[in-house]
């Protein structure tokens, strides 16, 4: 009997970007970018400085818009899209992780977290138990009740995590998360990104300077100049890792 080979990968792209140009005033920060991300998938982008990397990452996220091209997240097509639906597709859809924690001060971590709940009109005690959840799943429940200048950095990071994923979006993006941490910090950061992916099934898309995290990724994706030069499987090996670290270092 003979069995046809089901092509990988085989579902349709859950982001897709076709000739995506985004202008700042006349100039172009995208200059028609090509990218396939599967449902599940862990990406990573990588690029120097002023290469578009966090553009690329607003367009995706609906916090700006294309200028020209096509560009669709599951179902949404936000070239088409109307601000009211934008927002819409950010609320329902989305988690953003920054550089910067932009946790509220004067609030407990808990609260703080809860916070995308409450724009959502979920009830208090759902969201409080929604919360804690969030915050065990980055190893902080114990730490509900404390406020944000009582933790390290790395965990006020946490938190932020704990915040984008508390109302369980299908996409996570995230934009130099461990920009401000330490090394070894970094690493329990991506092991909280890989648990997500691994166990929630979460799509994320991570910018970063740091070659050292992209381990933690299945396919890294270099942008050079507002274009996507090159997307790589990330090896499993350290050595052959430590070859493409090597390889993507001499274009970061
Ligand atoms: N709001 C803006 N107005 C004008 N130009 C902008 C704006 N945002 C970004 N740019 C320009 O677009 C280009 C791409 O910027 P972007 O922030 O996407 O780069 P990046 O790869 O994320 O850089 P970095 O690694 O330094 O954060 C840069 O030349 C930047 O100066």
């Amino acid at each position: 009997m003979y069995f046809k080979e089901v092509p990988f990968p085989f579902v349709v792209s859950f982001i897709e970007a076709r000739d995506v140009w985004k202008y700042y005033g006349d100039y172009p920060a995208l200059r028609g970018v090509n990218i396939e991300i599967k449902e599940g998938e862990f990406r990573c982008i990588i690029g120097p400085s002023g290469s578009g990397k966090t553009t690329l990452l607003s367009l995706i996220g609906g916090l700006d818009r294309v200028s020209r091209g096509y560009l669709r997240v599951g179902p949404y097509e936000l070239h088409k899209l109307s601000n009211t639906e934008l927002d819409r597709y950010r609320n329902e859809f989305l988690g953003f992780v920054f550089q910067l924690y932009y946790l509220i001060p004067r609030m407990t971590v808990l609260e703080n977290v809860e916070l995308p709940l409450i724009a959502r009109g979920v009830d208090p005690g759902r969201r409080r138990k929604l919360a804690l959840e969030a915050l065990e799943m980055v190893g902080l429940r114990n730490k509900a009740r404390r406020r944000p200048n009582e933790l390290s950095g790395g965990e006020q990071q946490r938190v932020a995590i704990a915040r984008a994923i508390v109302s369980r979006p299908r996409l996570l993006l995230a934009d130099e998360p461990t920009g401000n941490l330490d090394s070894k910090t970094a690493a329990v950061i991506m092991d909280i990104f890989s648990k997500l992916n691994r166990e929630l099934g979460m799509t994320i898309v991570m910018v970063t300077h740091n070659l050292e995290i992209i381990g933690n990724c299945h396919r890294v994706s270099r942008i050079s100049d507002g274009v996507i030069t090159r997307t790589y499987d990330v090896p499993q090996t350290h050595e052959t890792l430590d070859t493409l670290i090597r390889e993507l270092m001499t274009t970061v």
